[in-house]
C-alpha cells in the first residue's frame, strides 16, 4: 500500500518515529513533509496529501498534527477525503471498514509511536466492506458534498 504522509512541526517527531515501522510492514511512503520541525501550518501539507490520494498517486493518506483534529478539519475540506482522527484500533479498522476512511490523523501530542504503530496497522489491513448499505452512506456523504457545493457556487453568483 502507498500512503501519503504528511505532519505539521506538531505531529513531527512522532511522524520521524512511524516512518521505519511502516516501510518494515511493507507501505511505500509519498513523504509531503514536514521535513524539519519549524513551525508550518497543517493546511498547507493537508492539501498536499490529499491531493495525491486524489490524483490516485497515494492509495490512502495520514496526516499528524498536535491533536489530529487540524489536520482532520482541513483534509475534510477537500472533495473525495474522507478523513478521521483514531486514537484507537478499533476506530483505525472500523472507519475504513463502514465509513471507507482514506485519510487516518493522529496526535503527536496525543498518543505515542507504539499506539500509533497498533492503529496504522489496523488503518492499512482494513478493507471497506461490500454490504450495499455501507456503500449508500457513502453515496449519500457524497450528495452532502455536492449539495453544499451547488449552494456554495449560487451564492458566490458563479456562472
Ligand atoms: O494540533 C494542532 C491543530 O489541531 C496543531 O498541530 C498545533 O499543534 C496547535 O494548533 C498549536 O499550534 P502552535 O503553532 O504549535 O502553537
Amino acid at each position: 500500500m502507498i500512503i501519503a504522509l504528511g505532519t505539521d512541526h506538531s505531529g513531527f517527531a512522532l511522524k520521524s518515529e512511524l516512518t521505519e515501522y511502516m516501510e518494515s510492514i511493507g507501505i511505500r511512503i509519498i513523504d509531503h513533509g514536514a521535513y524539519t520541525p519549524e513551525r508550518i501550518d497543517f493546511p498547507d501539507i493537508a492539501r498536499l496529501v490529499c491531493e495525491s490520494v486524489r490524483k490516485g498517486e497515494a492509495d490512502r493518506g495520514m496526516m499528524l498534527c498536535g491533536s489530529g483534529l487540524g489536520a482532520c478539519i482541513a483534509a475534510n475540506k477537500i472533495p473525495g477525503i474522507r478523513a478521521a482522527v483514531c486514537h484507537d484500533v478499533y476506530s483505525a479498522h472500523q472507519g475504513v471498514e463502514h465509513d471507507d476512511v482514506n485519510v487516518l490523523c493522529l496526535g503527536g501530542k496525543i498518543i505515542g509511536p507504539w499506539h500509533a504503530k497498533d492503529i496504522i496497522s489496523a488503518f492499512v489491513n482494513a478493507k471497506f466492506s461490500t454490504d450495499t448499505y455501507f456503500r449508500q452512506r457513502l453515496q449519500k456523504l457524497d450528495q452532502l458534498e455536492l449539495d453544499y457545493a451547488r449552494e456554495w457556487v449560487r451564492r458566490n453568483d458563479v456562472p
